[in-house]
């Protein structure tokens, strides 16, 4: 069945999926910059985004939030974290009852510690509330490379439905109805990340990338769980999926601002130079918060935050790690 899909955020990840969506689906896709909006009608590119990407000829934009949620059977959200509310609380007056509400988003809103699907559910109560999550670097999703994503929702009927719906080609979606697993999965890993690529930027080589990566599915998995996640959905596409793509690839934002702060760069400089957005940067902040909430270790989490917030070096950071005793594999820690 053709559905009608609105999307909000003409970022790299929104016009990526709205591009796949308008395969089959009729799409509209709200961007803020009237210039993107333009060029994607025009020329079916957004090179300040994508560059060199063509998107699929079906796929229409907009200037308007109403004109993209009015007649939309299903809103899709890709909008940064710290930004998400304050856009789905324009668009909501404009959506219909009941439709359902997917986030693209990986990260954690500051000032309250939610997950976007608890944000989304603050502001639309009764729409049902899912997470489109998984190792799904957009650039390589235009050069036409396979990928494999997570639909996670509550209920399996409305979920069947988007997984078709979101599937196309070499872009294939399995269900999930652990949704607080699912997109914490996504958000925590953009720390370790970070981590890894402070590692690489410094050159400590592939073992200590390793030992990073399986350290950290643990790290992610203790706090996911203490959450309410289902610690199988840490090693599902959503966890260790995404964390060995998005930690061991130099197309990650967060990878790279790990990468030139082992490099010597300061936060400040790395930030000012991107035109994308690293959610790791500030989920870092707010998972301090929920460690102490839910009295949960994370040694490579607290590190990260050290470099990015107190004036730490990824020297400082690595020393820190190797003080730390190391325990045994059997324990959940
Ligand atoms: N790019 C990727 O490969 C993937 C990204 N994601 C997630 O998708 C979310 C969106 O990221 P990207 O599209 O990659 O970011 P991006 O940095 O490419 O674009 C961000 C978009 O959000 C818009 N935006 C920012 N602040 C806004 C505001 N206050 N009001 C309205 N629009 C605003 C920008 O104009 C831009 O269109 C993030 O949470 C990211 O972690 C998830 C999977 C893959
Ligand atoms: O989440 C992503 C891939 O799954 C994208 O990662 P970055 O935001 O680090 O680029």
């Amino acid at each position: 069945m053709k559905l009608n899909f609105g999307i909000l955020g003409g970022g790299s990840w929104g016009t990526t999926v709205a591009s796949l969506t308008a395969k089959k689906n009729n799409t509209i896709l709200w961007a803020r910059n009237k210039n993107t909006v333009n060029e994607i009608n025009d020329k079916h590119t957004n090179s300040k985004y994508l560059p060199g990407a063509q998107l699929n000829k079906n796929l229409i934009a907009s200037n308007s939030i109403k004109d993209t949620v009015k007649n939309a059977d299903v809103i899709v959200v890709g909008i940064p974290s710290q930004h998400f509310r304050e856009v789905l609380k324009i668009a909501k007056p404009h959506i219909r009852p009941w439709v359902p509400i997917v986030s693209l988003a990986k990260g954690l809103e500051l000032d309250t510690k939610m997950r976007m699907t608890e944000i989304i559910e603050e502001e639309l109560p009764g729409h049902p509330a899912g997470v489109l999550t998984g190792p799904n670097l957009a650039k390589e999703i235009h050069s036409g490379q396979a990928a494999a994503a997570v639909i996670a929702m509550v209920d399996d009927t409305i979920a069947k439905q988007l997984q078709h719906s979101f599937s196309s080609g070499l872009f294939r979606v399995y269900t999930n109805d652990d949704v607080i697993g699912c997109e914490l999965g996504g958000a925590l890993k953009n720390i370790m990340a970070i981590a890894t690529g402070m590692g690489d930027g410094a050159n400590a080589g592939d073992n200590t990338r390793a030992a990073l990566i399986t350290r950290g599915l643990s790290e992610l998995t203790r706090l996911g769980t203490a959450m309410g996640g289902k610690s199988r959905t840490f090693s599902g596409l959503a966890g260790m999926g995404d964390l060995v793509a998005t930690c061991s690839s130099s197309k990650s934002r967060n990878h790279h601002v790990g990468f030139q702060l082992g490099k010597g760069k300061s936060l400040e400089e790395i930030i000012e130079e991107m035109n994308e957005i690293a959610e790791g940067v500030k989920t870092a902040k707010v998972v301090m918060e929920l460690a102490n909430d839910y009295n949960v270790d994370m040694p490579i989490s607290h590190e990260v935050y050290k470099v990015l917030y107190e004036g730490n070096s990824v020297h400082d950071a690595f020393r820190g790690l190797l003080k730390i005793e190391s325990g045994s594999e059997k324990e959940p820690g």
